[in-house]
């Protein structure tokens, strides 16, 4: 009797610790937010200002700063409400509208090449070639290169005065293919590794003027985007709730399926399943003992 309760108790035991619980590796998309970080080179930049430090003033540490910055710092988001007058401000934006299905187009060859490059319609043919047809709900950001450049000013610019915004040479998309998108595929956000989703020669950003339009939010300096797949990660880009925010930092993570981990969730479900019955089975059979 007692060793068959032990059985038990390793059988459930083992069971439950072979059953991952959170089947996903973490990949974080975001850049340090510190006063090199890179913003738009006409806005207000990174102030911090250390409003407590230390254990005098209340007897135990307190540790807490004072933030003054745009909201188009670093790995940012762009709310709809940044190009379109009647677009949702960042506490507008609902949850489920914030996470999705990550679709990443590599043009890294291309924008070496051309720093002003911009993604085509075929370079989203192409993806869908290879990966299959863009999953709704998408979260669309491209991949140039441009992140190894961070934080360099001048080399993420691709120009030698950053306050001379005519002289901007970096990749981004193309208006054709958002035209495209959103005449036939369904995204959430559309992103880049580089500065800005429209390419640094654009003066009437047509990118951010369609995708605003469309409640369509924006990701800019993304980071890290050589760690996760083309297809089959899940991007959180949970911004700040800020009220009348027309954009803001935020941290960017994609959740990829971990190596080895058995992701589907029918088969996870019927382990689970089968775990149980096994062991209501045991146990009761325990009982009669
Ligand atoms: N989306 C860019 C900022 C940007 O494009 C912008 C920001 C403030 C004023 C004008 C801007 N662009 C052109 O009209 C960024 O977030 O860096």
């Amino acid at each position: 009797m007692d060793i068959c309760k032990l059985v038990f108790v390793i059988c459930f035991a083992t069971g439950i610790h072979c059953i991952p619980l959170f089947p996903y590796d973490l990949v974080d998309l975001t850049r340090n937010l510190g006063p090199d970080s890179i913003y738009y080179p006409i806005l207000g930049g990174y102030e911090k200002v250390i409003e407590f430090q230390g254990s005098k003033e209340f007897g135990h540490w307190v540790f807490s700063n004072m933030l003054k910055m745009t909201e188009h710092v670093g790995t940012h988001m762009d709310a709809p409400s940044h190009f379109n007058k009647v677009g949702w401000n960042m506490h507008q934006i609902p949850i489920n509208k914030m996470v999705g299905p990550g679709v990443i187009v590599n043009v890294k060859e291309k924008a070496r090449k051309n720093p002003d490059y911009r993604v085509s319609i075929n370079d989203m043919k192409e993806w869908e070639e290879k990966y299959g047809k863009m999953p709704d709900g998408a979260m669309v950001i491209m991949n140039s290169g441009w992140d190894a450049k961070y934080p360099d000013k001048n080399s993420v610019y691709g120009t030698k005065n950053v306050s001379d915004l005519k002289s901007f040479h970096h990749p981004g998309w193309h208006e054709d293919t958002i035209s495209w998108i959103i005449a036939n595929r369904h995204m959430l956000f559309i992103g880049t590794d580089a500065p800005s989703f429209d390419y640094g020669q654009s003066s009437t950003y047509p990118v951010h003027v369609l995708t605003s339009r469309e409640n369509i939010c924006g990701l800019e300096n993304v980071a890290n985007l050589d760690r996760i797949p083309p297809s089959g990660s899940i991007i959180s880009a949970a911004g700040m709730k800020t009220v009348e925010g027309s954009g803001g930092p935020l941290r960017l993570y994609a959740m990829v399926p971990s190596a080895g981990a058995n992701n589907s969730s029918v088969t996870n479900g019927t382990s689970n399943l089968l775990l149980i019955v096994i062991c209501l089975t045991l146990f009761i059979k325990l009982q009669h003992f």
